[in-house]
């Protein structure tokens, strides 16, 4: 039980009495533009842009906006319990850092700034395949602090089978393998500035780390970087995989395992008989398949299968505090922090991914307590109504459009 929020919004106030011109943003839209300025237009984009005509980068945010907050009053909300509990360990957050590879590409420092920024905080990072700095490298940087690492589940088992030995082995406590990225989607702007960051060597420090993968080639990566990088453009991604190959990754790791990239209310079925450990609904912040359901529409429907049976988390347009109580309301146990903390990152390093954290932190404390409810974990439909009416089509009305 705690007042962060109210102890974080007096900290930043209090600043104000000696305006430091070096002052990071607080407003999540002034960071993506301060994010633009730093950054050339081939990282801007990989980051910011999301697949085909971009309707479902959209509509993650918009559909957001048809979930409405019913604040209740009177009833103390003095301290407030931000905890939870998931896959046998307790958080002080319900948020994750999401995994998210080539950090390289927005900060020299890239995963090892985040991972910090995750230390420090009390939050989670989840370190990603196509990572720059390989899992071991970002494992030491993290201490004791708590990590999940993210598997692009290689089209060579040997290489898959060897990502999970060493996330075991390198205090990694759970495994989110993602399943909507079988191949990168077409995402125009990348095409359009003929930008791919693997083919220059960045995302795959764990791969250039890998004994199976650097087995399999002729020469070693350092003596020949290009033959490399053309084998790992051969086996990332496994377009062939199905669910019956869930057994390979259950004899390969003993820590629980969830699926990322659920949004169809079958797949949460078979997740269910296929006993795997949790789901992730995201729709890749709507950089694979252009055109699909915002996440949080699909929330309520996997949640209505799942029946907490498993914990359910969620990402893809997660900005402010009132996004994670609307997902929690919804039913998500947690959710995971993607673009926001990449803009920091870009703009601030390691302490930009900490203010990002420790700001929507503060602000999802205090709009719980505004919203009349002391502790996350207890978040339920009753404080949302559905409604029509879209906060984009009411700023149009305040600006006289
Ligand atoms: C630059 C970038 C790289 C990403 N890389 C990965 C990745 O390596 N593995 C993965 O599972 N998801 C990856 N994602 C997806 C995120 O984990 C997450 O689903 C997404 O960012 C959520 O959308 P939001 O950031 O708009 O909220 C990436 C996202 C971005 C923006
Ligand atoms: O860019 C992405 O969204 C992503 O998931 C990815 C895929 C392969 C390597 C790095 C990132």
């Amino acid at each position: 039980m705690s007042n962060f929020g109210n102890q974080v919004q007096s900290k930043l106030y209090q600043t104000m009495k000696n305006p430091d011109p070096n002052r990071l943003p607080v407003v999540y839209e002034e960071w993506e533009k301060r994010a633009r300025e730093v950054l050339e237009d081939g990282p801007f984009y990989y980051v910011a842009s999301g697949s085909g005509g971009e309707k479902t980068l959209k509509a993650n945010l918009e559909a957001f906006d048809h979930w409405k907050i019913v604040p209740r009053i009177l009833r103390n909300v003095e301290n407030r319990d931000l905890s939870v509990e998931l896959l046998g360990h307790s958080y002080p957050f319900p948020l994750l850092h999401a995994p998210i590879g080539v950090q390289s590409i927005i900060h020299p420092e890239g995963e090892l700034a985040s991972a910090r920024a995750c230390a420090a905080i009390g939050v989670p990072f989840i370190t990603s395949s196509a990572s720059t700095k390989s899992m071991e490298e970002i494992a030491v940087a993290m201490g004791d602090a708590p990590r999940w690492f993210q598997l692009y589940w290689s089209k060579d088992e040997d290489i898959a089978a060897s990502f999970l030995r060493r996330a075991e082995k390198s205090g990694y406590s759970a495994i989110v393998v993602t399943l909507d990225t079988p191949m990168m989607a077409w995402r125009e702007f990348d095409l359009k500035n003929v930008y791919l960051p693997f083919l220059t060597g960045e995302g795959v420090g764990n791969y250039l780390t890998d004994p199976s993968f650097c087995s399999k080639l002729a020469k070693s990566p350092e003596e020949d970087p290009e033959s490399a990088i053309a084998y790992w453009t051969q086996v990332f991604g496994n377009a062939s995989l199905t669910w019956n190959d869930l057994a390979f990754l259950r004899k390969h790791t003993k820590l629980p395992i969830l699926l990322k990239g659920v949004l169809h209310s079958d797949d949460a079925k078979m997740a269910l008989e296929y006993g795997v450990d949790g789901v992730i609904v995201s729709n890749h912040g709507g950089r694979q398949v252009d055109g699909a359901i915002g996440a949080i529409e699909a929330l309520p429907h996997i949640c209505d299968v799942i029946q907490d049976r498993i914990p359910v988390l969620m990402d893809s347009g997660i900005r402010r505090g009132s996004d994670v109580i609307k997902a929690m309301a919804l039913g998500a146990k947690a959710v995971l922090v993607g673009r926001p903390c990449m803009y920091r990152l870009a703009v601030a390093g390691e302490q930009g991914a900490k203010e990002v954290l420790q700001n929507m932190i503060a602000d999802l404390d205090i709009t719980l307590g505004l919203t009349g409810e002391r502790a996350v974990k207890e978040l339920n439909k009753s404080i949302l109504m559905k409604s029509n009416l879209l906060s984009s089509s009411l700023e149009g009305i305040q600006q006289g459009v």
